[in-house]
């Protein structure tokens, strides 16, 4: 086997747990856009590892992880091996991961020494009720445990330590105490124990469109407090998805491929990351989430990426294999319900959405459940209607291929227009040529390049007169979010409605508090109508979350 590029860890010997010293260490090496984002899923995780460890009245300074234990359990030869025993799953993360607190009994040398301080030999430890009563004193650590639900009683191995918690790899399942929530029959995929790609095959939808639901208050719990939930009728009720398995139109399967491929390495894994950590990606034949033609075509992907590494191997081809191959779906003739898988990145896809057709490059982004677009846009469709007459443009700001706004124009009267900014340039190529597709003119339409934070003062928006208040500012941000420059000039336009979509509900109500807040210093005031979350990914953690501002009059 060939060996995988260990991460340097970064340890920092200096007093910590104070959230920026914890961020420092931990996040530099683990996110990739470092430690300011406060909504990245790293300070998330944070953020409910405090709540949790309060709400049980546990010290900070119980669960905060020594260098020296941090060290013991870097990934290299002579980590630690410890297995731990009947440990129960008390919380789930916004990831979809149990948290577990268990007693310390791995900290003392003890264990090392019975093994001969071989640490490789393996050590196990019992943290059941018994064994944990005879143990007040001992420090905690936070476990962070993948595929577990609450209720759940596992038997784990600890990897990775960090300054307030460790990551652990399910062993087995001991004992389900909570039969509610896990249900291992609803379980489709073979893959499922070690695929990254799903985290809830095992819970019943009901229970999935819960946990999505409790993902976006914690969200607005977190950094929009002042937001009255209460009084929001149905607060980030999640709406579910028409399919909740073979819907997923694109599929991106990826290898880890070595400098030098050597014949001993092949087959080379392709699939997905694995949830253990440091093992290879999962080989992934067939994804029961994605459809028909992307499973018809995968068996085809892989052999054929098969035959070129063995290619490489012998040398009878040089260059890098691509480490990330593609499969979308893609309509094959209008109106026919037939599809077919692209493979090439640059090949042109076509989508239809109701009356609508977009088309753009097969690595773009469009959205990938087909089957809960309809309703979604119905949705939307129906909190206009609720400023029917009092609206004539729509503003698409991040609008891809203009799927929102092109979805949305029969709603523009007369005279209205259409203007939308994206920074991708393929992107907004296909934007303006979705726009004639489905029958609107350069007058009726108008999609520009560049930078949602220029939009406002872009040359072609000023002379398409589009003024706020007769407009609906539509923005689909990527995870990231929005900007202060952006929010600031929202304010300004003063649109009759904002729909903020979004695919991290943490960063749209970190957003929305920002524009709140903004909004203290003029006479402008706007309220928020409507949370709600629409199911695009069923059995994986992920949620939309769809926000209505109106303007107050
Ligand atoms: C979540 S996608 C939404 C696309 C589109 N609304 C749709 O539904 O298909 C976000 C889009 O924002 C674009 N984007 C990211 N940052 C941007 C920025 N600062 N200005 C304009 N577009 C941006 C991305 O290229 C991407 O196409």
């Amino acid at each position: 086997m060939f060996h995988f590029s260990r991460p340097k860890l970064i340890v920092n010997t200096k007093p910590i747990f104070a959230f920026e010293r914890w961020a420092h260490t931990t996040l530099r090496r683990r996110t990739k856009r470092g430690t300011t984002d406060a909504t990245s899923r790293d300070h998330i995780l944070h953020r409910e590892i405090v709540e949790l460890i309060s709400l049980k009245n546990i010290d900070s300074g119980r669960v905060r992880v020594s260098e020296d234990i941090i060290n013991q359990f870097l990934n290299k030869s002579n980590s630690r091996n410890v297995t731990l025993r009947n440990v129960e799953i008390v919380a789930q993360t916004s990831e979809a991961e149990g948290l577990a607190i268990v007693p310390r009994l791995y900290e003392t040398e003890t264990a090392a020494i019975e093994n001969d301080g071989d640490y490789r030999a393996g050590e196990t430890f019992d943290v059941a009720e018994t064994t944990l009563s005879k143990k007040k004193n001992h420090k905690l650590t936070v476990l962070k445990v993948p595929k577990t639900v609450p209720g759940d009683i596992v038997d784990v191995t600890l990897r990775r330590h960090y300054l307030n918690y460790a990551e652990a790899d399910l062993n087995y399942i001991v004992l389900v105490k909570s039969p509610k929530l896990r249900h291992d029959k609803l379980v489709v995929c073979k893959h499922f124990d070690l695929c990254q790609g799903c985290q809830l095959q095992m819970v019943t939808y009901d229970e999935q469109l819960a946990f999505k639901q409790n993902v976006i208050n914690k969200a607005y719990k977190y950094f929009y407090p002042e937001l009255d939930r209460e009084s929001l009728c149905d607060f980030g009720h999640v709406i579910d998805s028409p399919m909740q398995y073979g819907y997923r139109t694109k599929l991106t399967p990826h290898a880890k491929i070595p400098r030098k491929i050597h014949e001993d390495y092949l087959p080379l894994p392709l699939g997905f990351e694995n949830v253990k950590i440091g093992s290879p990606v999962v080989d992934v034949d067939f994804c029961p989430i994605a459809v028909p033609s992307i499973n018809e075509k995968l068996p085809f992907v892989r052999k054929s990426f098969q035959k070129n590494a063995m290619a490489q191997a012998k040398g009878e081809i040089k260059g890098q294999l691509p480490s990330t191959l593609l499969l979308r779906d893609s309509v094959r003739e209008l109106g026919s319900a037939n599809t077919e898988c692209l493979t090439n990145p640059k090949h042109v896809v076509t989508e239809t959405v109701g009356n609508k057709v977009f088309q753009f490059p097969a690595n773009d982004f469009f959205q990938n459940n087909r089957s809960i677009l309809p309703i979604f846009l119905d949705f939307l469709r129906y909190k206009i209607s609720d400023i029917e007459g009092l609206f004539k443009h729509i503003v698409d700001a991040y609008c891809g291929c203009g799927f929102l706004s092109i979805s949305l124009s029969d709603a523009v009267p007369k005279g209205g227009k259409v203007f939308g900014i994206e920074l991708a340039a393929p992107s907004v190529e296909h934007a303006q040529h979705n726009a004639r597709l489905n029958g609107l003119s350069k007058e009726d339409a108008v999609f520009v390049q560049g930078n949602s934070d220029d939009m406002f003062t872009h040359s072609e928006f000023l002379s398409s007169k589009v003024t706020g208040e007769e407009s609906i500012l539509l923005m689909n941000p990527s995870r990231k979010g929005s900007s202060t420059v952006f929010l600031k000039q929202v304010l300004q336009f003063k649109p009759k409605m904002i729909i903020y979509v979004s695919c991290n509900v943490f960063s749209q109500a970190r957003d929305l508090k920002h524009l709140e807040k903004l909004l203290e210093s003029t006479d402008v005031k706007y309220d928020v109508e409507s949370i709600t979350g629409f199911d695009f990914y069923p059995q994986t953690k992920h949620v939309e979350s769809v926000a209505i501002l109106k303007l107050r009059v």
